[in-house]
C-alpha cells in the first residue's frame, strides 16, 4: 500500500508497474522529437543567410532543404511512436489502478465503504482514473516535447548571438510565477469541483436505482430538479475556477507573446550598428520572438496536471483505507459471544450499549426486536463489517479481530434481507466464484427449494439474470441466496430474514430452505416473521439498545412483555390467514 506523502508522479509510476517502461520510452521519443524541432529553423536560417548574401547555389539549396525534410519527417515518426507507447503504458496503468482499487475495496471493512456514497466511489473509479489517461497518454509526452523544443532553440540562438538570445528568454522568466499561480489556484479549487462531480454521480446513481419509486410516485420533476441542481452545482464550481484562473491565463499569454517588443528594437539597433548581420536580425525577429509561444499549451497542461493530481489523491485516499490484515486461523469451536458491546455508526448515538449474547456451537438463535432496534447491527458486528467501540465479539473464545479476516468470512454464510444478483447466469449467481459443478449447484438449489423454478426458465441454469435481478421475485431471489449459502456450507450462518411477506406457498418453501440451510450450524436468524422462531432453540429480544432477554419460546412467552405482545399479534394474524396452529407450522 502507498502510505504517507509520496509525490503524485512517483505514486503513478509505482501504480504503473511494468507499464512504466512504455511511459519512459514514450517520454524518450517525445524528447528526441523535441530535439529535432531545431532542424527546420537551422535550414531556414542557412537559406536566409545565403539569400541575403547573394551566395545561394543549387547545392546550398539542397543542403538546406534535406535537413529540413529529414528532421521534419523523423520528428513526426517519433511523435507518433511516442503516442502509441504512451497509450499502451497509460491503458496498462489504468487497468492496474482500477484492479488495485477494486481488490482493495473488497478487503476494506464494509463500514468504511458505506461511509462513502456510491457516486463518490464511481467518480474515483471512472472520471478520476480517466483523467490519468489524459495525463499519461497525452500530457506527459506533450510536456516533454513542448519543453524540449524551446530549450533546444534557445541553445541554438545562444550559439548565434548571446545578448539577443538572453533577451528572448526574458518573457519566460517573467511568466514562471504567473504559471505557478495558475497551477496553485487550480489545485486549491479542484477538490470543490471534484466534490460536485461526486455529488452529481450520486444523484445519477440514485436516479437510476430509484427509477421505480420515481415512476410510482411521479417524482419525475422533483428528481429532474435534483439532477438540474447537481449539474448547476458543477457548472458553478467550474465557473468559479474559470473566474479565478482566466485573468492569470490572459497575463501569461500576454507576457509570453511580448518577445517581439523587445527583440525588434534591440535587434534593429544592433543591425544598424553593424554588430549583427541581416540574417541574424531576421532570425531573431522571426524565431527569437516566437519560439516561446511553443510553451503556450503549457497553461492548458497545468490545468490538466492539477486535475490528474487531484484524481491521484482521490485514488490514494481509497487505497489508504485500512484493511484487515494478518490474524489467526479460525478457532476449533464455533460458538459466538458478544461481551459488553457498545457500538455507534456516527460516534454520537449508541445503537448498542452493554450488549451481551451467547450462542453455543450448533445452537440456533432468533433475534427479534422493533424496526431500527439494532438486530442487523449485531449481525454486522459478528461478521466484522464494523468493530465495536467497546466490548468484544468472540467466536470460539477468540476475538474476531484476531482472526484472519478472509478466514472469518469464509466460515460465515450471510444471507441478507435484500438479495443482490449479479448480471451473470443463475449458475454463476449461486456459485459466486466457488469451485462447484453443476450437480453440486443443483443439489444446493434443490435444498433451497428453487431447482424446479430454475429448470423451468428458458435456459435453465444458464439463464441470464437481468439488471439487479429484475427477472426474479423477492422470494425467488431469497431462495437463490439460500442456495448460495447452502453451497458455501460455512459452520456459522447469519440470516437476515426478508421483511416483505411472500405468499404462503413461497413462504413455506423459504422456511423449508432455511431449515435445510441451518442444519448442524451455529445460527443467528434476524426474525422479521415469528414463524422462524419454531426452528430456533432460543429467542433473543433486542430492546433499549441491548439484548434485554434471551430464552426459549416458552420462557419468553411467560416472562417477556415485548415477546408476548409480538407473539399474540403474530398468532392473531396467522389465525386470519391459516386458521390456528402451533409455532412455525
Ligand atoms: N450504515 C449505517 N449508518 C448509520 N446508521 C445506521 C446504519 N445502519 C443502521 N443504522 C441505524 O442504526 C439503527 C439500528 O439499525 P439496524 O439496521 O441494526 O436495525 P434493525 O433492528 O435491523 O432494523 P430492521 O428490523 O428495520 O431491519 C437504526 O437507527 C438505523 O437507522
Amino acid at each position: 500500500m502507498n502510505k504517507g506523502r509520496e509525490k503524485p508522479v512517483k505514486l503513478l509510476l509505482t501504480w504503473a508497474g511494468s507499464g512504466k517502461w512504455y511511459l519512459f520510452a514514450s517520454v524518450l521519443c517525445a524528447f528526441l522529437s523535441g530535439l529535432l524541432v531545431i532542424g527546420p529553423y537551422v535550414g531556414i536560417y542557412r537559406l536566409m543567410d545565403t539569400v541575403l548574401l547573394g551566395t545561394l547555389t543549387k547545392k546550398e539549396l539542397t543542403d538546406s532543404i534535406v535537413p529540413v525534410t529529414v528532421t521534419t519527417i523523423l520528428r513526426m515518426v517519433l511523435l507518433g511512436l511516442s503516442g502509441v507507447l504512451s497509450h499502451k503504458g497509460a491503458y496498462n496503468t489504468l487497468f492496474r489502478v482500477r484492479c488495485m482499487l477494486i481488490e482493495h475495496l473488497a478487503k476494506v471493512p464494509l463500514g468504511y465503504v458505506n461511509e462513502r456514497s456510491t457516486g463518490e466511489i464511481k467518480t474515483v473509479l471512472n472520471e478520476n482514473i480517466e483523467k490519468l489517461e489524459l495525463c499519461l497518454a497525452h500530457n506527459i509526452p506533450e510536456l516533454v516535447s513542448y519543453l524540449t523544443g524551446p530549450i533546444v532553440i534557445f541553445a541554438y540562438l545562444m550559439t548565434v548571438n548571446v545578448p539577443l538570445a538572453l533577451i528572448s528568454l526574458l518573457p519566460l522568466l517573467l511568466d514562471i510565477p504567473v504559471m505557478m499561480a495558475v497551477f496553485q489556484k487550480m489545485s486549491d479549487m479542484l477538490p470543490e469541483a471534484n466534490e460536485s462531480l461526486a455529488g452529481f454521480n450520486s444523484v445519477m446513481v440514485e436516479y437510476i436505482r430509484g427509477m421505480r419509486l420515481i415512476k410510482a410516485y411521479r417524482m419525475g420533476s422533483k428528481s429532474f430538479q435534483k439532477f438540474r441542481e447537481a449539474i448547476l452545482d458543477g457548472n458553478r464550481a467550474w465557473n468559479r475556477i474559470s473566474k479565478k484562473t482566466a485573468p492569470l491565463y490572459a497575463v501569461f499569454i500576454l507576457i509570453l507573446e511580448s518577445g517581439l517588443l523587445l527583440i525588434v528594437p534591440l535587434g534593429g539597433r544592433l543591425f544598424l550598428r553593424g554588430t549583427i548581420t541581416g540574417s541574424v536580425f531576421l532570425l531573431f525577429t522571426y524565431i527569437g520572438s516566437l519560439y516561446l509561444t511553443e510553451l503556450l499549451p503549457l497553461q492548458q497542461l497545468s490545468g490538466n496536471f492539477a486535475q490528474a493530481f487531484s484524481g491521484i489523491t482521490k485514488v490514494k485516499e481509497i487505497l489508504e483505507l485500512p484493511v484487515f490484515e494478518g490474524g489467526d486461523a479460525f478457532p476449533e469451536r464455533r460458538d459466538i459471544t458478544l461481551k459488553g458491546v457498545r457500538f455507534s455508526y456516527d460516534r454520537k448515538t449508541n445503537v448498542l450499549e452493554n450488549c451481551n449474547l451467547c450462542i453455543r456451537e450448533g445452537e440456533k438463535v432468533a433475534v427479534i426486536g422493533a424496526s431500527g432496534a439494532g438486530k442487523s447491527t449485531i449481525a454486522a458486528l459478528i461478521s466484522r463489517f464494523y468493530d465495536p467501540d467497546d466490548g468484544e465479539v468472540l467466536i470460539g473464545g477468540k476475538n474476531v479481530k484476531s482472526i484472519r479476516y478472509e478466514t472469518l468470512l469464509a466460515h460465515i454464510s450471510l444471507v441478507f434481507q435484500k438479495t443482490f444478483l449479479t448480471r451473470d447466469s443463475v449458475f454463476d449467481n449461486i456459485r459466486m466464484g466457488m469451485n462447484a459443478s453443476l450437480e453440486q449447484v443443483r443439489e444446493a438449489a434443490r435444498a433451497a427449494q428453487i431447482d424446479d423454478f430454475i429448470m423451468s426458465l428458458p435456459d435453465g441454469y444458464d439463464t441470464k439474470v437481468g439488471s439487479y435481478g429484475s427477472r426474479f421475485s423477492g422470494g425467488e431471489k431469497q431462495r437463490i441466496a439460500i442456495a448460495r449459502a447452502i453451497l458455501k456450507n460455512a459452520p456459522i450462518l447469519i440470516l437476515d430474514e426478508a421483511t416483505s411477506a411472500a405468499d404462503p406457498e413461497n413462504q413455506m418453501e423459504i422456511d423449508k430452505a432455511i431449515r435445510n440451510l441451518s442444519k448442524g450450524k451455529t445460527v443467528l436468524i434476524i426474525a422479521h416473521r415469528l414463524s422462524v422462531v419454531g426452528m430456533c432453540d432460543k429467542v433473543a429480544v433486542v430492546e433499549n439498545h441491548t439484548i434485554s432477554d434471551i430464552g426459549t419460546h416458552d420462557e419468553l412467552l411467560s416472562r417477556n412483555n415485548y415477546y408476548r405482545r409480538s407473539w399474540e399479534s403474530y398468532e392473531s394474524a396467522r389465525s386470519i390467514t391459516y386458521g390456528k396452529g402451533g409455532i412455525g407450522g
